[in-house]
């Protein structure tokens, strides 16, 4: 935990402007991740569209993982590793976010969702976890890489929960003021 505030708080900040960024242009946030990410990526979305503390406007957010038909025919007709790739593709434009999470930085479904926005100028939050896997290779100047340090899937998602609660928190201050 201490280690993470300490390498962490750069990309918060970082994070928090692109996401204001794509909200305050009307753009949406996508968001993705396999098992315990992918609560975490719906869990993300439902406070964009419903809210975090305070009453305020919805933003736009779609979580690529709670669609089962999607998901579904997606995966039985062309392959698990495109699930969420098929879905950027279908529903991202240029401004828009990509909210990309794996705690290994190895899952081909969100590799694949990155080289999709990527394509379609999106920038890309990225966490992860350990190393940063491949993602971590993957990323560019205009995308933010949340890497927590530690090697335990758990530990990684449990501090991923506080970091998406920390951008919501950030997002509303932004936009509404500190609470005071
Ligand atoms: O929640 C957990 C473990 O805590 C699991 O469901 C975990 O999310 C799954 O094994 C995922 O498939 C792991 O994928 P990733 O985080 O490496 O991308
Ligand atoms: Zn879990």
């Amino acid at each position: 935990m201490e280690n993470s505030a300490s390498t962490l708080i750069s990309p918060i900040a970082q994070s928090i402007d692109i996401l204001v960024q794509a909200i305050s242009n009307n753009a949406k946030v996508l968001a993705c991740g396999n098992g315990g990410s992918a609560a975490d990526a719906q869990h993300f979305i439902a406070e964009l569209v419903g809210r975090f503390e305070r009453d305020r406007i919805p933003f736009a957010g779609i979580s690529l993982n709670t669609d089962t038909s999607i998901l579904t025919a997606v995966g039985n007709d062309y392959g698990f590793d495109v699930i969420f790739e098929r879905q950027v593709q279908a529903l991202g434009q240029p401004g828009d976010v990509l909210v990309a999470m794996s705690t290994s930085g190895n899952s081909s479904n969100v590799i694949k969702a990155i080289q999709a926005a990527h394509e379609r100028n999106m920038a890309v939050i990225a966490l992860t976890g350990k190393n940063g896997g491949t993602i971590a290779g993957m990323l560019t100047d205009f995308d933010v890489h949340l890497c927590v340090p530690h090697d335990r899937t758990m530990r990684i998602q449990e501090v991923h929960g506080l970091l998406l609660h920390v951008l919501c928190d950030g997002i509303d201050a932004f936009l509404l003021g500190d609470i005071s």
